[in-house]
């Protein structure tokens, strides 16, 4: 907690070096909702996102939830998907080729992690590429690594819009990422590259993970790890950017949410950072929903403005 000159505690939302991505995604909902209106104004259909949740999972069903409300708060068509974990991999491939048929969805997410013995790469590869808004097929991962025109995953998008508003220019930068997932790191590596940031991979093996942070104009944590990157991992001056969300007790019994960023310590060293909750989460959602006009306009062949 930062204390004011006037000896007050100055709460987080109004420290200009946390980054508001709850604000940040407000206002690019707020875009999208003007977007789907002007396409619909043309006469084209209402776009659609189809989410198909397996199992029970409580986060899962949390981000599930808020997918639909915010899909139909943009203006969105809504279609969930709910089936039991024991569902057989066939009996899911089958719902997906309907999806993939069915002109009324636009964009179409397999919500992760999949319950065992269900293999997400082969589930995720039967999504017609055109309709990846998750950008995770294998194609369209193939195709952003080639720096050809691809959606991009919508955590790593959520990073860079988040980048571009808090530091703007990033051309020169050394981006350090630990964690190398297929969901956050190896394509947020990709698209900070196309904006000509040195990257750097890291992850569990890497030797002298500490040295390697302070070297990071742009340091990003993806690993699910609560706190591992400590305050004197920081250089001055650097961006933080935690993509973690770990649920931690506390004292009382509860949990809390935390990201693998020792924040109060960063915060000591870093110009800007995200907090948890509040920073990367929010924007992933508002990206899918980016990510899924995108996809309406492209199949109506229309333009939009993002
Ligand atoms: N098919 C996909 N599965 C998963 C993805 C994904 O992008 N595609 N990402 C994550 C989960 N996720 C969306 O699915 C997600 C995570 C976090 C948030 C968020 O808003 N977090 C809030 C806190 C919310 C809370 O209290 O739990 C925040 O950080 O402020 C949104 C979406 C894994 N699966
Ligand atoms: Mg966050």
């Amino acid at each position: 907690m930062r204390i004011s000159l006037r000896g007050q505690p100055v709460p987080e939302d109004t420290d200009p070096r946390i980054i508001d991505g709850k604000a940040i995604a407000n206002a690019l909902l707020a875009d999208l909702a003007r977007e789907v209106a002007a396409l619909i104004e043309t006469g084209q259909p209402v776009p659609g996102l189809a989410v198909v949740l397996v199992g029970d999972d409580p986060a899962s069903q949390v981000y599930v939830r808020s997918k639909a409300r915010q899909t139909v708060a943009v203006g969105m068509r809504s279609f969930e998907h709910r089936l039991p974990a024991t569902v057989t991999e066939d009996a899911l491939l089958t719902v997906i080729d309907r999806l993939n048929a069915d002109p009324a969805v636009d964009g179409i997410l397999v919500q992760l992690p999949l319950p065992r013995p269900l293999d997400a790469a082969r589930i995720l590869d039967r999504i017609d590429p055109a309709k990846d808004v998750d950008g995770f097929h294998v194609v369209n991962a193939g195709r952003l690594s080639a720096g050809l025109d691809a959606p991009v995953p919508c955590t790593p998008l959520g990073c860079l819009l988040l980048l571009r508003q808090a530091v703007g220019a990033l051309s020169g930068l050394h981006a350090v990422i630990v964690g190398r997932s297929n969901i956050v790191g190896k394509p947020l590596a990709q698209v900070l590259l196309r904006e000509n940031c040195t990257v750097t991979i890291a992850h569990s093996r890497t030797r002298d993970l500490a040295a390697l942070c302070r070297q990071a104009d742009i340091l990003v944590a993806a690993v699910g790890q609560a706190g591992l990157i400590r305050g004197d991992w920081v250089k001055p001056g650097a961006t933080v950017i935690d993509v973690g969300i770990n649920r931690i007790p506390t004292a009382d019994g509860r949990t809390r949410l935390v990201g693998d960023v020792a924040f109060d310590e960063a915060l000591a060293v870093a110009d800007r950072i995200t907090p948890v909750p509040g920073g990367v989460g929010p924007m992933t959602i508002a990206c899918l929903l980016r990510n899924t006009l995108a996809a309406a306009a492209a199949r109506r062949g229309a333009a939009h403005g993002l």
